[in-house]
């Protein structure tokens, strides 16, 4: 692990299979990571599947079996779980039903295992031309339903994180800038996301660097008294340069 890691994530979410692996010293990595003070998590879904009669749209799967996996994730060391449920500005309503039960289903099981669950409703950034305000108007609809299949089916809220995307508009409009996307995005959360839930860590959605992070700084400096702490949970955002900089190769580590 890069020496510089602690100081940047306070959690990490492997897959399942790496939650079982052991560095080349033969060091587990979940004492890797509780030793610098990282609580290791784990993506408990098993993907995306398409539900027949809509256009493409889709269904994450992996609530079978979830119970009995968490039990073991939990043993293993893991003390939050992930989810991620794919939307878009214009989701059909049975796609915003499936992944909304899907998701309330999965915090359910996972909190009855111990496992803090990251709610992950993904309004993806697509192309089109449509507006922020539509964005919004959708990224609402679809965390609002959220909310009340977690409320359904009596998931704890002050026990979640919610992972959601910013407000942005569609890829072939004029981009926003960053206080535009902080005013958006913190009004729908405001409209649909309780204040029980503790903490709202952003995806990254396929912004750049950047940009990611001058709209974060944007919506933390324009909501200093905002009832969730309002951070990040980005992958691209954070792995993408670094990854293209290393390479697979250990000479480059050093640029890091
Ligand atoms: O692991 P998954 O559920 O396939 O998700 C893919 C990526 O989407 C995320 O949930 C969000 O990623 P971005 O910040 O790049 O949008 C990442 O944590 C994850 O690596």
């Amino acid at each position: 692990m890069h020496a510089r890691a602690p100081r940047l994530l306070a959690r990490a979410a492997p897959a399942a299979v790496t939650l079982f692996q052991s560095t080349a010293a033969g060091v587990p990595f979940v004492e890797v990571l509780k030793s610098q003070g990282i609580f290791p998590g784990i993506k408990v879904d098993t993907g995306l599947e398409i539900i027949p009669g809509t256009d493409g749209e889709t269904s994450t799967q992996g609530l079978d079996g979830l119970g009995e996996r968490c039990k073991r994730y939990y043993q293993q060391g893991a003390r939050f779980a992930k989810w991620r449920a794919v939307l878009k500005v214009g989701s059909s309503s049975t796609a915003i039903l499936e992944n909304a039960h899907a998701l309330a289903r999965y915090a359910q099981i996972a909190q009855a295992n111990g496992l803090v669950p990251i709610v992950e409703p993904e309004v993806t950034l697509g192309e089109g031309d449509y507006t922020i305000e539509e964005n919004a108007y959708w990224s609402e609809k679809i965390y609002s339903h959220v909310f009340r299949l977690l409320n359904e089916y009596n998931v704890v809220l002050d026990a979640i994180l919610l992972k959601p995307n910013m407000c942005l508009p569609g890829l072939d409009a004029p981009t926003a800038s960053p206080a535009e996307v902080a005013k958006y995005t913190v009004r729908t959360m405001a409209r649909s996301i309780p204040p029980a839930v503790p903490g709202i860590h952003f995806l990254s959605g396929g912004m750049s660097e950047e940009e990611s992070t001058l709209n974060l700084q944007a919506l933390q400096e324009a909501y200093p008294n905002a009832p969730w702490s309002l951070t990040f949970s980005y992958g691209r955002a954070l792995q993408s340069t670094t990854l293209k900089t290393w390479a697979g190769n250990k000479d480059n580590v050093a640029k890091l």
